[in-house]
């Protein structure tokens, strides 16, 4: 019997971690074995330690780069890993620039073909911002590209964050969508929260499997949802990808790991830290990370997503740091302005 997939997509800070949270919940009530492999762009595992605290669950982790393109060569070894744990339901996050289609594509070549098989792939949307990506990327064409990739090849697309905007926002985001992919289903969320039954529907524990059908029929929103199939290159009115596509799915999108320097105070103000995203304007596009602050006795957990910086209180035992993914950052000064925030 093959191993369902399904495949997390979508910009940094869309919501991908917030809704694999959920599925990991609602698979563990099913009584699902779920395995998890989690594509990071930096050097550090933030979502696998969330993953961690929240669900008690270990992952496979894929660190400093992506997937889709130059780890490519890593997903096979990691999906063997976790086979070997014998899952009910593996959930793929990829990184915010990944191609969600180039994962699908490698899920039917030997030797997965055999032991996987693609159930959904899903895009997250940012409502607050992803009117404005083809603007605020155009000096990276691969990544404008790789962007209207998540969208044409998704069974289901999500359009998070919409509590962050007026309707009118969203209707312009179901327009834009619909010209890429008129086939998928579209949902508008609040934390990633939907109506979770569908895509785990027909998906049985290891033992209960020969009594279940596979796959019944679901919808989320009302309509039927279809199954996925990889290369599908989504409406007639979708930028159609030559066959010999780049070979990185960007090119100016780096991540930066910053520790905290030795023989500094160690603590920083909130407010400082907050400053020190919003420096560098449109070129940070995401920062997460565990921080210890002046406010606060325990370590905090900082995300800036949308131009926006949340904290949460976080257990996390190790040495403080924070990844920060630009596009065109320059590393030398903000290592520098980092390295000042603690002198
Ligand atoms: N206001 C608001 N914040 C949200 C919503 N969904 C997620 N967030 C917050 O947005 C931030 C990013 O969410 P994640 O789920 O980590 O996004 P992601 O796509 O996994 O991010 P990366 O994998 O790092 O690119 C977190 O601070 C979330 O708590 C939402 O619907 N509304």
């Amino acid at each position: 019997m093959k191993i369902p997939v399904i495949i997390l997509s979508g910009f940094l800070g869309s919501g991908k971690t917030t809704l694999l949270l959920s599925l990991l919940k609602e698979s563990k009530l099913r009584g699902l074995n779920p395995g998890v492999v989690m594509n990071e762009l930096g050097k550090k595992d933030v979502d696998g330690y969330i993953l961690q605290e929240n669900t008690g669950m270990s992952v496979e982790k894929l660190l400093d780069g992506c997937v889709c393109c130059s780890r490519k060569e890593e997903l096979p070894r990691s999906l063997a890993a976790l086979l070997a744990r014998r899952p009910d339901i593996i959930y793929i996050e990829l990184t915010g620039v990944a191609d969600p289609d180039e994962i699908a594509k490698s899920l039917l070549e030997a030797p997965l073909a055999d032991r996987l098989k693609l159930h959904f792939t899903i895009t997250l949307l940012d409502a607050e911002n992803a009117l404005d990506y083809n603007s605020r990327f155009s000096s990276d064409k691969q990544l404008v590209r790789t962007l209207r990739k998540q969208l044409t090849v998704a069974d289901l697309i999500i359009v998070n964050k919409s509590d962050l905007v007026e309707p009118e926002t969203l209707w312009k985001i179901e327009k834009m969508v619909y010209k890429q992919n008129s086939e998928s289903e579209i949902v508008f969320t609040h934390y990633s929260q939907i109506n979770l039954a569908p895509l785990l529907a027909g998906i049985a524990a290891r033992e209960l499997r020969s009594h279940v059908p596979q796959r019944g029929p679901g919808t989320i929103n009302g309509t039927t949802l279809k199954r996925a199939v990889p290369g599908r290159g989504g409406s007639a009115t979708a930028v159609q990808e030559p066959e010999s596509g780049p070979s990185t799915s960007y090119s100016q999108v780096a991540a930066v790991t910053l520790t905290v320097p030795q023989g500094g105070n160690g603590r920083i103000r909130r407010e400082q830290l907050e400053l020190f995203f919003r420096e560098w304007g449109d070129s940070l596009l995401r920062a997460k990370g565990h921080v210890q602050i002046a406010e606060h006795d325990s370590v905090q957990l900082v995300q800036y997503a949308g131009h926006r910086t949340t904290w949460e209180a976080s257990r996390y035992p190790g040495q403080p740091y924070i990844v920060c993914i630009g596009l065109n950052l320059d590393e030398r000064a903000v290592s520098r302005r980092w390295a000042a925030l603690f002198s």
